[in-house]
């Protein structure tokens, strides 16, 4: 489930702001989704002009538009360690450093590169922020395993609902071929202990909260500014 509310001015600011932290020479994560999409296409502009980097992508779309811009992509299961990541998210909590991503489905492979990052650089406009989180949480799930992680949702306090696709009949399928719930625990108090208890559910191939995860976030604002935030 999306969240679509901010500007692109906003998603702009933050998304080149992010970028302007790559140096030549640099190994980069490259997130998914629109406000980090601003970010490939700056780094594109910047490899035209000379910038020796390579990327490594988080979903489909993130690949496709960084060979669509001319950046040189290293492969991700080849790749232990980025040198930083730009990516986008859902909703930020800054005081708890938490973060709802997977509005995409991309958040397996997006927390696979965050992790590896030396720097995980997050990039959002401002309608993102939240005290505490209470966005949907996403959570990728082997599709035989669908029914016992409702039922593990559920016993969290959650309520699961499949993600439905657009334009097909039938659920979304991830890049890596399983299914995604959006689980609604209202606020989120405990994000680290929820992060945990869904981990811990066998079937969940991972879920959307990155905890204790981001180096900076970047917000931007409607006139095109952006600041740097620190959680
Ligand atoms: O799965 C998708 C990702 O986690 C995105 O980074 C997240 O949904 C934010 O996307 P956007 O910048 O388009 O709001």
């Amino acid at each position: 489930m999306k969240n679509t509310a901010g500007t692109e001015a906003a998603k702009r600011a933050a998304g080149e702001a992010a970028a302007a932290e790559v140096r030549d020479g640099d190994v980069v994560g490259l997130g998914t989704g629109s406000t980090a999409a601003h970010a490939i296409r700056d780094l594109g502009d910047r490899v035209d002009d000379g910038l020796d980097v390579e990327g490594v992508a988080t979903s489909y779309q993130s690949r496709a538009l960084a060979k669509e811009v001319g950046i040189p992509l290293l492969s991700l299961s080849d790749v232990a360690r980025v040198d930083l990541a730009i990516d986008g998210a859902d909703q930020v909590a800054l005081g708890a450093n938490a973060l709802v991503k997977g509005g995409g489905a991309a958040h397996a492979r997006e927390k696979v590169v965050a992790s590896a990052a030396d720097r995980f650089l997050v990039v959002a406009d401002g309608s993102k922020l939240a005290e505490p989180l209470d966005y949907p949480v996403p959570v990728e799930v082997l599709p035989d395993a669908l029914a016992r992680v409702e039922r593990a949702v559920r016993d969290a306090g959650g309520d699961p609902e499949l993600r439905s696709a657009e334009r097909k009949d039938g659920p979304v399928v991830t890049d890596n071929g399983n299914l995604v719930l959006d689980c609604d625990f209202g606020a989120v108090g405990e994000a680290r202990s929820l992060a945990g208890t869904l981990s811990a559910a066998p079937g969940v191939v991972e879920h959307g909260l990155f905890v204790g995860m981001a180096d900076a976030v970047f917000v931007g604002d409607d006139d095109g500014d952006a600041t740097r935030r620190s959680p």
